[in-house]
């Protein structure tokens, strides 16, 4: 639905004699169709940058985005129009005209379009409806809350029958209990209208929750991808692991992980992550593991969560980190399939 190839955005550099700043530094990456994809990474590296490329807000330096196979970089102000009608967005505050009602928000994309009065009610009112607002079409922006400006924003980036929507952070503004119920109607909408979804955000509890497939850029490049699945229960990039650490799965006392090394003494034992899921979630492995090894296994913290909707398990333990259990435990973990992060060493 969307392929970046070789994508490659520069910015003028701040210091005039640095010449220009890669915010994007070569992406290859495809959303694929009817998929919600979210897009995550630390702050500038380069998410809004990669979703404003789409819908040609920025254009790029090298490379080529296309969506449906039609190259953006190279659409005519007439051919961004009528991109921008296949491809709705909605925003972190939302951006309302605050002189507007509900309806007309929602209205303003069609009316921009010249599509007449009569349709723009008949298309406007279904919209309200579907996002749960029918009561409030009369309402202005300062008359609402978070979550309803949200579906106003919504239902105005449906307007014009978008194929793509683009979320910069749609819930970011929200509490916990409106997110989810944004997040519900996103869903709702991927699976009923059959819309593809590409959302950036900072907020892993979002990806976890409603993405099928995500990616993880860091200073410019995509440098992970795949299902939500399998990059949350088996992250390969530090970016991701760091990203994810505070947000899945069993999580360590304070006073644990402030005291983890990167590297063993003699006598300190070995904190590892055991992730349990498909196969590995319904066998006795813990036990296993305890007689395995021969070792004392502490068990420090256990979790179970879910990620797009299937679920897993994590286990945190502890065992001598000498050569011989080291060994053992390798050993075991092969064979027995299970994935593992070791999270670092104590005494
Ligand atoms: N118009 C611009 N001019 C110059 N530099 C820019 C411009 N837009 C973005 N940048 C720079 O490009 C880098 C990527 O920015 P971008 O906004 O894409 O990051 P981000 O991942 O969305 O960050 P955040 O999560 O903080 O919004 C940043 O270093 C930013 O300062």
């Amino acid at each position: 639905m969307v392929v970046f190839e070789g994508v490659t955005k520069h910015f003028p550099a701040r210091d005039r004699d640095a010449g220009a700043f890669a915010a994007l530094d070569g992406i290859d990456f495809a959303v694929a169709r009817g998929s919600i994809t979210g897009i995550i990474g630390r702050s500038g590296a380069g998410k809004s940058t990669l979703i404003r490329l789409v819908n040609g807000l920025e254009r790029a330096s090298a490379g080529k985005v296309s969506v449906d196979g039609v190259d953006v970089g190279a659409l005519d102000e007439a051919g961004l129009r009528s991109l921008r009608r296949s491809v709705g967005m909605i925003f972190q505050h939302f951006n309302l005209l605050s002189s507007r009602t509900a309806f007309d928000n929602v209205a303003l994309p069609l009316e921009i379009a010249g599509v007449d009065r009569q349709e723009v009610r008949k298309r406007v009112e279904p919209l309200l409806d579907l996002v749960g607002l029918s009561d409030k079409r009369d309402r202005y922006p300062a008359e609402l809350s978070g979550g309803q400006k949200q579906r106003v924003g919504i239902a105005r980036a449906l307007a014009t029958e978008p194929k793509l929507l683009l979320s910069d952070e749609a819930t970011s503004a929200l509490d916990p209990e409106t997110t989810q119920s944004i997040l519900e109607l996103l869903r709702q909408i991927n699976a009923e209208l059959g819309l593809t979804v590409l959302l950036i955000t900072h907020e892993m509890e979002v990806v976890k929750a409603i993405t099928s497939n995500v990616a993880v850029i860091d200073r410019g490049l995509i440098v992970e991808h795949g299902r939500t699945f399998d990059v949350f229960t088996r992250p390969q990039h530090e970016t991701t692991r760091a990203l994810l650490s505070a947000s899945l799965g069993a999580k360590l006392p304070e006073w644990i992980r402030s005291d983890l090394k990167a590297l063993p003494l003699p006598g300190d034992r070995v904190l590892v992550r055991l992730i349990f899921f498909g196969e590995t979630a319904f066998q006795p492995l813990t036990a296993r593991l305890v007689t395995e090894l021969g070792a004392e296994v502490n068990i420090l913290a256990g979790a179970i969560d879910e990620i797009a909707g299937e679920p897993f398990g994590s286990l945190v333990v502890s065992y001598p980190a000498d050569p011989d259990t080291l060994e053992r435990a390798r050993h075991f973990y092969q064979e027995t399939g299970l994935a593992t992060e070791v999270l670092g060493y104590g005494a």
